[in-house]
């Protein structure tokens, strides 16, 4: 219900309030005069970076203007609020430049698109895919620029299929990006009553059992191959509930039965940015970076300790490590997943990788990129 106006403006009030609107609109006149000067140089930066056949997309460059102006807000604008804001601004710059083409895990409404449009803008050609081995194809044949995948969640931890594929395809991260994950229920009734399966994507369903366990013991769990198309199910037959995000309960005209129903209140799931490496060359160094690697050792004593003596010895820092079998014939055999601070183009970052090489029995370096900067 509207809440209704404890006494009626005065003629003062209005006054000022007109007076300020002026100045709001004089302001966005001048914002606007601004922003097209600087979609302007943007065009003459894209006019140079044709001439050397060089990219458009700087995902270090782009990280470096949002953490400039992080560190000179003058405020009262939150600074949360201007790596969303810069992120729209440079994206409909680089459009000028020339098209950007984002394939991720769709239907419309997953948080992959949320994920892909949060970090491109939404100046972007959308490339929605069935599957994560689709967006694989599809960025690995050109067909987009860039992939949007999950690689890990706060709750369940790493994607297994995203973690199999980064290590069989050639495709490389150029970026990371993370997203606040609120999963709701969602339903054509507006309530709990006879529902005979939940449908929603494995990780969705794996961050909600305890809900789940509560509220709708004896519901099947049915797996699909994204929260959205669980959705647009769930739309079709009042006996389904979905698990979505709230852009999903939108465009598929569902009630939110249950908001926030992951287990975790802070759940986040992390998304890599992938590109051809033929096409991108790696992001420079950033001054705050990531390298992501995916190595083996040899099965023998000690070679798991002998890993990480480099990264002490040079003083870098290891933010992740994570282990999925080598499906080497039952030989209980890993590749380890590790994600390192720093570049190789630091010194001190090269010296532990090559070390770090030597004593593995296989190494590849999966990306080098600035860290999430919202
Ligand atoms: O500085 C560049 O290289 C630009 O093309 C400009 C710009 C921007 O709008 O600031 C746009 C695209 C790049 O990803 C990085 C930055």
């Amino acid at each position: 219900m509207a809440e209704t106006p404890k006494e009626s403006p005065t003629p003062a009030q209005d006054h000022a309030l007109a007076g300020l609107r002026d100045q709001i609109d004089a302001v966005d006149r001048e914002l606007l005069k601004l922003l097209n000067q600087r979609a302007a140089l943007a065009q003459a930066v894209g006019g140079i970076k044709k001439q050397q056949g060089s990219l458009v997309f700087r995902p270090e460059r782009e990280a470096a203007v949002i953490a400039g102006l992080k560190a000179h807000n003058p405020g009262p604008l939150q600074s949360d609020t201007i790596a969303p804001i810069w992120r729209e601004i440079m994206s409909a710059c680089r459009a000028l430049e020339t098209p950007t083409r984002v394939a991720y895990l769709g239907p419309a409404g997953t948080f992959s698109e949320q994920a892909s449009l949060g970090f491109f803008g939404s100046s972007i050609v959308r490339v929605p895919c069935t599957s994560i081995d689709e967006v694989f194809r599809v960025t690995s044949a050109g067909a987009a620029d860039f992939g949007v995948v999950p690689v890990e969640n706060s709750t369940e931890g790493g994607v297994a299929r995203t973690l199999d594929l980064l290590l069989s395809t050639p495709l490389f991260i150029v970026a990371e990006t993370s997203l606040f994950v609120r999963h709701n229920l969602l339903r054509v009734r507006n309530d709990l009553a006879e529902i005979e399966a939940v449908v929603a994507h494995p990780q969705a369903l794996a961050q909600c059992q305890g809900w789940l366990a509560q509220h709708l013991p004896h519901a099947e769990r049915r797996p699909v191959s994204s929260n959205a198309e669980g959705a647009r199910l769930a739309a079709q037959d009042a006996k389904l509930a979905a698990i979505a995000s709230d852009r999903a309960s939108s465009e598929y005209g569902l009630h939110i039965v249950a908001p926030a129903i992951q287990d975790d209140a802070h759940n986040r799931t992390r998304f890599a940015v992938l590109t051809q490496p033929e096409l991108h060359p790696s992001p420079r160094a950033s001054g705050r970076d990531c390298t992501s690697l995916v190595v083996s050792v040899l099965n023998r004593p000690g070679a798991l300790h002998d890993l990480v003596v480099p990264l002490k010895t040079h003083g870098v820092s290891m933010t992740r490590f994570e282990s999925r079998p080598a499906r080497s014939g039952g030989q209980w055999e890993y590749y380890f997943y590790i994600d390192l601070q720093g570049h190789p183009d630091e010194a001190h970052v090269a010296r532990a990788l090559k070390e770090l090489r030597d004593c593995c029995a296989f190494f590849k370096v999966l990306g080098t990129y600035p860290l999430d900067t919202h």
